[in-house]
C-alpha cells in the first residue's frame, strides 16, 4: 500500500529522474494494492538479497559477450542452488555460460552443461529473457531438460516479437519465472537491474533508436587538448589507459575516425594485446583526400570501410578497392546516415575515436549516446591545438550537455570520466500488451487490469492530457516568468529555447502566441522537421525534464487535478496516443508511454508528501 498520506517529507527536487532511475522507479515503485498482497506472501525461495546478487552476477557474465554477438544482445546465465546454510552466493553457483558469438551455443545451454546433475531443482538467473528465435527453442529447452525449477529474469526481451515468448514458454512447462519489476519489486534489485540495463545498453539503444550504441572516446590533456597544435598526439594517455582502449575496441563492432585523424595519425585502430574480436575500422571522408599508403589499408590487420561522398575521387576509390578496402558512397555523408548503414549491417556497438570536428557533427546528429574521456595530468598549450569537440552552436554555458549517470575512475596517472549523453532507454512498456498480461499475473483477466487511458481532453481523465486548457506560470531562462496557455505550448517551445539564433527565438514567440495547444504542437513539430539545426542539441536528453517540470507545475497549480491524479492510485496511466510511441502507449501497448510514466512518477511523489488537509478523490 502507498505510504500514509501527510507523511512529512522534503519537497522532491524539480528535475525528473534520469531514464535509468525512471526505469527503476516505474519497475520497483510501491506495488499497487493487488501486487502488494501478492508481494507480502513470503517467497518460497532464497532471499531477495541472494537473488539480486546472483542476477548481478549473471549481468557480469553476460558482459563477456560484449563485442562478440552482434546483432544479438549480451546474454549471461548463472545456475545456482538455493543452499540455505551459507550466505556466500559463490558457493551457490553450479554452472555459468555466456553467448560467445552469433551461431554458437546459447548461454543457457552452456550453463546447464556445466551444472550437469546439480541443475536439477536449481534456479537459473538471466540478465535478459532468452531470445530463442526463428523457431529455435534451445534456451528454453535447455533449462527445462536440465530440471531447472525457477528462473529469475532481469529484463524482458526488448524486441517486440520476442518479448514475453520465452517467459510464457517456461511458465507453460511449470517453471516458476520471476521477472524484476513485475514479480520482484524489492528495491534490493535496483543495482542488479541497473547492471542488466547497462550490459544490454547496446541492444536497448539499437532497438530504441535504430542506430548502434555509440560511444565517443578521446584522450585529453589537463588543458583540454587532444593533440599538440602540430597535430602530434602520441601519447596523451598512459599505457594502462591505452590498454583499456584496446578492450573498448574489442567490445565494439566498429571504430570510426575522420579524414584528418587518418592524415595526422596514420592509426591502426586494432584491439591489439587482447585476443578475440577485432572491430571493423571506418573512415569518414567527404574529400577522399587520403594517403595512398596507410596502416588502415592493411586489411590483414582488420577489415576497413571508407565512407565517402558519392562520386569522390573514383580513381582513388578503385585503388582502395584493389587493396581490399570497402568504399561506401553516401549522397550526403553525415553521422546519422553512416550509423543507419551500420544498423543495417547488424552492428550493436560503435566506438568513435575521431577528432573534435567529426565528434561535434556526431553529437549534433544525436547519434552519440555515451562519452568516455581519458584525462592526463599534462599541459601542452597551443592556441590552435585541437580540442575534443568542435562547434555545437552553444553560446551560453547553461546550454551545456550534462552527462548522466557519470562516473570517475583513476587509471595510473590518468582520470577516466564516463557518462551518458542519452540515458539507457527503458523499452519495457508500463502496460504489458494483451497477450502478456496473463503471463505477468495469471489471476488478472486482460479485461480487468486497472489501466486508465486518456487521450482527448474530453475523455474522463482528459485533464491529464498536455492539451488540456490549464495555463501554467513558468520561469524562463532569465528568471522572468511567463504564463504559458498549456503544457503543450511550453513543451513545444522548449525545443528551441536557448538556441542562439534569431529564427529559433521567432519560433518560440510563434508557439507562445499559438491560439490552441493543437496549433502549438503543429508549429513545434513542423519547425523541428524543417529546421533541425534550430532544435537544441540536447533535446533528446532534456525533453523528459522539460515535460516533468511542466506537468509538476500544472498539477501543483490546480489542486483539483492533483485530486484527480491521486484518485487513480494503484492504476497504470496510459496516454493512449496511437501515433506518438515515445510519450504514448500505442495501439497494442508497444509505445513507451513516457507521459503515463511521468504522471505515475508524479503521483507517487505526491503520495509521499501530500498534505493531509485535502481529501483524496474530492471532485476535480
Ligand atoms: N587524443 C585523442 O583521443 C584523439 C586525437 N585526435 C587528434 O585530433 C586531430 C584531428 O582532429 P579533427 O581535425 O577534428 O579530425 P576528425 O577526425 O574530426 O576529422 C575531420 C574530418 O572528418 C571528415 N568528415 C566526414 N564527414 C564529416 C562530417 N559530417 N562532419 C565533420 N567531418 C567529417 C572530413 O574529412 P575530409 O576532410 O577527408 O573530407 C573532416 O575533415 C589530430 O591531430 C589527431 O591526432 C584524433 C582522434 C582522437
Ligand atoms: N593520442 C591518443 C589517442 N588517439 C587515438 O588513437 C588512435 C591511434 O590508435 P592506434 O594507431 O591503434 O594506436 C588515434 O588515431 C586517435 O584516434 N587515443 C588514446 O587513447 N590516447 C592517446 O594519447
Amino acid at each position: 500500500m502507498p505510504p500514509p498520506l501527510g507523511a512529512a517529507a522534503p519537497a522532491p527536487a524539480v528535475t525528473a529522474p534520469s531514464f535509468v532511475h525512471l526505469a527503476l522507479s516505474t519497475r520497483l515503485r510501491v506495488p499497487a494494492p493487488r501486487a502488494a498482497a501478492a508481494a507480502s506472501v513470503p517467497a518460497p525461495h532464497s532471499s531477495d538479497a541472494h537473488d539480486a546478487l546472483l542476477l548481478h552476477r549473471a549481468a557480469d557474465v553476460a558482459d563477456r559477450s560484449a563485442g562478440l554477438t552482434s546483432p544479438h544482445p549480451n546474454f549471461g546465465c548463472v545456475i545456482a542452488r538455493p543452499q540455505r546454510e551459507t550466505d556466500s552466493a559463490d558457493s551457490l553457483v553450479v554452472g555459468e555460460g555466456f553467448l560467445y558469438a552469433q551461431g554458437t551455443p546459447c548461454a543457457e545451454l552452456l550453463a546447464a552443461q556445466e551444472a550437469g546433475e546439480h541443475a536439477r531443482g536449481a534456479t537459473a538467473y538471466l540478465n535478459l529473457e532468452p531470445g530463442d528465435c526463428y523457431g529455435d527453442s534451445t534456451a528454453v529447452r535447455s533449462l527445462v531438460q536440465a530440471g531447472i525449477t525457477r528462473v529469475v529474469v532481469g529484463l524482458r526481451h526488448p524486441l517486440k516479437h520476442l518479448r514475453g515468448k520465452a517467459i510464457q514458454a517456461l511458465r507453460s512447462e511449470g517453471i516458476q519465472v520471476d521477472v524484476v519489476g513485475e514479480d520482484l519489486q524489492n528495491i534490493l534489485f535496483e543495482e542488479a537491474l541497473k547492471s542488466c540495463l547497462t550490459v544490454n545498453a547496446p541492444m536497448l539503444y539499437r532497438a530504441a533508436f535504430h542506430v548502434p550504441f555509440s560511444v565517443l572516446k578521446y584522450a585529453m590533456t589537463a588543458d583540454g587538448k587532444i593533440a599538440a597544435s602540430s597535430g602530434h598526439a602520441s601519447w596523451i594517455s598512459g599505457k594502462a589507459s591505452r590498454g583499456r582502449v584496446f578492450e573498448l575496441r574489442g567490445r565494439s563492432d566498429a571504430v570510426i575516425v575522420g579524414g584528418n585523424t587518418v592524415r595526422f595519425d596514420d592509426p591502426r585502430l586494432t584491439a591489439r594485446h587482447i585476443e578475440g574480436h577485432v572491430p571493423v575500422r571506418i573512415v569518414m571522408s567527404q574529400s577522399l583526400n587520403l594517403p595512398e599508403e596507410a596502416n588502415l589499408w592493411n586489411v590483414n590487420d582488420a577489415y576497413t570501410i571508407v565512407a565517402t561522398q558519392r562520386g569522390a575521387r573514383r580513381d582513388f576509390q578503385k585503388k582502395l578497392a584493389r587493396k581490399g578496402v570497402e568504399v561506401v558512397e553516401f549522397d550526403m555523408l553525415n553521422p546519422r546516415d553512416v550509423m543507419s548503414y551500420c544498423y543495417d549491417r547488424g552492428y550493436l556497438s560503435v566506438l568513435w575515436e575521431c577528432g573534435g570536428t567529426l565528434a561535434a557533427s556526431a553529437i549534433s546528429a544525436s547519434v552519440i549516446h555515451k562519452v568516455i574521456v581519458f584525462m592526463a595530468p599534462k599541459i601542452i598549450g597551443g592556441l590552435n591545438a585541437p580540442t575534443p569537440v568542435g562547434e555545437l552552436g552553444m553560446s551560453q554555458m547553461t546550454q551545456a550537455i550534462n552527462l548522466i549517470d557519470h562516473s570517475y575512475e583513476q587509471i595510473d596517472r590518468d582520470m577516466l570520466l564516463s557518462g551518458y549523453i542519452q540515458p539507457i532507454p527503458d523499452l519495457s512498456p508500463v502496460i504489458p500488451s494483451m497477450d502478456e498480461i496473463p503471463s505477468v499475473d495469471p489471476e488478472i483477466s486482460p479485461y480487468e487490469t486497472n489501466i486508465i487511458s486518456f487521450y482527448k481532453t474530453w475523455d474522463t481523465f482528459g485533464a491529464f492530457s498536455n492539451f488540456s486548457p490549464h495555463p501554467i506560470h513558468m520561469p524562463d531562462e532569465n528568471g522572468d516568468s511567463f504564463m504559458w496557455p498549456s503544457v503543450e505550448h511550453y513543451y513545444q517551445a522548449h525545443k528551441f529555447v536557448g538556441v542562439d539564433n534569431p529564427q529559433a527565438r521567432t519560433i518560440v514567440q510563434e508557439i507562445k502566441l499559438a491560439k490552441s495547444p493543437e496549433e502549438a504542437a503543429r508549429i513545434g513539430r513542423t519547425r523541428q522537421k524543417r529546421f533541425p539545426e534550430l532544435v537544441r542539441t540536447d533535446w533528446e536528453t532534456t525533453k523528459i525534464d522539460v515535460m516533468y517540470r511542466a506537468i509538476k507545475q500544472k498539477f501543483s497549480t490546480y489542486p483539483g487535478l492533483t485530486n484527480m491524479l491521486l484518485s487513480t492510485a494503484g492504476s497504470v496511466l496510459v496516454e493512449a496516443s496511437p501515433h506518438d510511441l515515445f510519450w504514448g502507449g500505442g495501439r497494442e501497448g508497444e509505445g513507451l508511454n513516457y507521459l503515463g510514466r511521468l504522471l505515475m512518477q508524479l503521483r507517487s511523489e505526491i503520495m509521499g508528501t501530500f498534505p493531509a488537509s485535502v481529501k483524496v478523490g474530492e471532485a476535480a
